[in-house]
């Protein structure tokens, strides 16, 4: 969908911004640009739009040569997202949003339709948000503000530089989160730069980690955690790349532990002596769908049925979760364990032995993938 060919921006005070860069990005893809300050990813991205010019190399996308296209044409097809937001300050939040769809000369009553429809796509209320001026709002949803308004036209590729830098971490995670949803849901094109790695790692199909003007390493998150390509790039993701993997390596269910089962309706007096035989000091309790309805500790069970003795699940994930959502749930429920549901369908617990045990998976998983002769690799305990 984009493509840069031997890219390379200097200015003539003898900077290069972006030297000789290769790389393609496919369509539905989020890449993340990473790297320090002043490394050339912004100029990167703006050459996309053209508001940079290459010095030399082409850029293409979905197959044209952007120098050949009009540029105003070409940012009709190009959503941009920047820090500053730039929202009109005179302008409500649904006209702000209207922008482009103004601009392409549709009918109002369909702008303001389209606008509306983006303001609830990114979790913000049409109806009270939208009568807003911006500086009603708070800077995550002035943040929220500006993707929808880079949607509104429906563009197929989205540049986003920084979007979430100006907003406090709390925020900052939550509309990564609501991003990465959204994202499910349009698959645009995007190339979302950033200079915290842990943002380029959560959100990136692939990142490229900038060095000075070149790319360094580019590559799924997991690869670049675990097998970074030059020291330069270990230094980078940094010394507890391990915890990093965490969040980019997802339950399965092979991952997980099969504790003792039992019934909602058996009875409890059974079920106690089942666990004493399999020296279980507690159980899970499905119903006969597969449904899970809790748990039980052996030494409480007495009188009656199982389903009186049940105790609520508290902890307990989707299967593709992360492993750090899973640590995390651990350590919020104080529990030894969590249950992982399909749905409503009981899957397996995962423990902390299990979720160490999925951490080697993708390690190794990776360490076959990679077809780099040299892998580093964290040293896992026991491993
Ligand atoms: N007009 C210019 N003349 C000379 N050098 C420039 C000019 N514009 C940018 N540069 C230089 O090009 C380099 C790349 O800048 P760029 O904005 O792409 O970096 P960046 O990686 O996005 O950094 P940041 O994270 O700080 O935004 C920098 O060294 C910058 O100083």
């Amino acid at each position: 969908m984009i493509r840069f060919e031997h890219v390379t921006k200097g200015y003539p005070d003898g900077t290069v911004a972006v030297d000789d860069l290769s790389f393609e990005v496919a369509e539905g893809e989020l890449v993340t640009l990473v790297g320090p300050s002043g490394c050339g990813k912004t100029t990167t991205m703006k050459m996309v739009n053209r508001l940079i010019e290459p010095t030399s190399g082409r850029i293409f996308l979905d197959g044209e040569d952007i120098s050949t296209l009009d540029p105003v044409v070409l940012r009709r097809r190009i959503g941009y997202v920047i820090q500053q937001v730039g929202l009109f300050p005179h302008k409500t939040v649904l006209e702000n949003t209207a922008t482009v769809p103004h601009l392409l000369g549709w009918p109002r009553r369909k702008a303001r339709e389209r606008a509306a429809e983006l303001l609830d796509l990114v979790g913000l209320d049409p109806a009270t948000h939208g009568a807003r001026y911006p500086d009603q709002l708070s800077g995550g949803q002035r943040q929220r503000v500006g993707v929808a308004r880079a949607l509104a036209a429906d563009p197929p590729v989205l540049l986003m530089d920084e979007p979430f830098g100006a907003v406090d971490p709390v925020v900052r995670e939550r509309l990564q989160s609501e991003f990465l949803r959204l994202q499910q849901q349009v698959r645009k094109t995007v190339l979302f730069v950033t200079h915290d790695i842990e943002e380029a790692v959560r959100l990136g199909d692939r990142i490229a980690v900038y060095g000075s003007g070149r790319i360094e390493q580019f590559d799924t998150p997991a690869t670049v955690l675990g097998a970074p390509a030059t020291p330069y790039v270990a230094d980078f993701v940094g010394s507890d790349r391990g915890l990093k993997r965490l969040s980019v390596t997802l339950i399965e269910s092979g991952d997980l532990e099969q504790p003792p089962v039992v019934r909602l309706d058996d009875s409890a007096r059974e079920a106690a002596a089942r666990l004493a035989d399999e020296e279980a000091r507690w159980a899970v309790v499905l119903d006969g769908e597969g449904t899970l309805h809790g748990w039980v500790a052996a030494d409480t069970l007495g009188e009656g049925a199982v389903r009186d003795h049940a105790r609520r699940m508290e902890a307990w994930l989707p299967v593709g979760s992360s492993l750090k959502q899973a640590f995390s749930a651990m350590l919020q429920h104080d529990a030894g364990w969590i249950a992982v549901l399909d749905g409503d369908h009981f899957l397996g617990v995962l423990t902390p032995g299990r979720l160490h045990g999925a951490l080697r998976r993708s390690v190794e998983a990776e360490a076959r993938d990679v077809s780099r002769g040299e892998v580093r690799l964290e040293a896992v305990p026991g491993a």
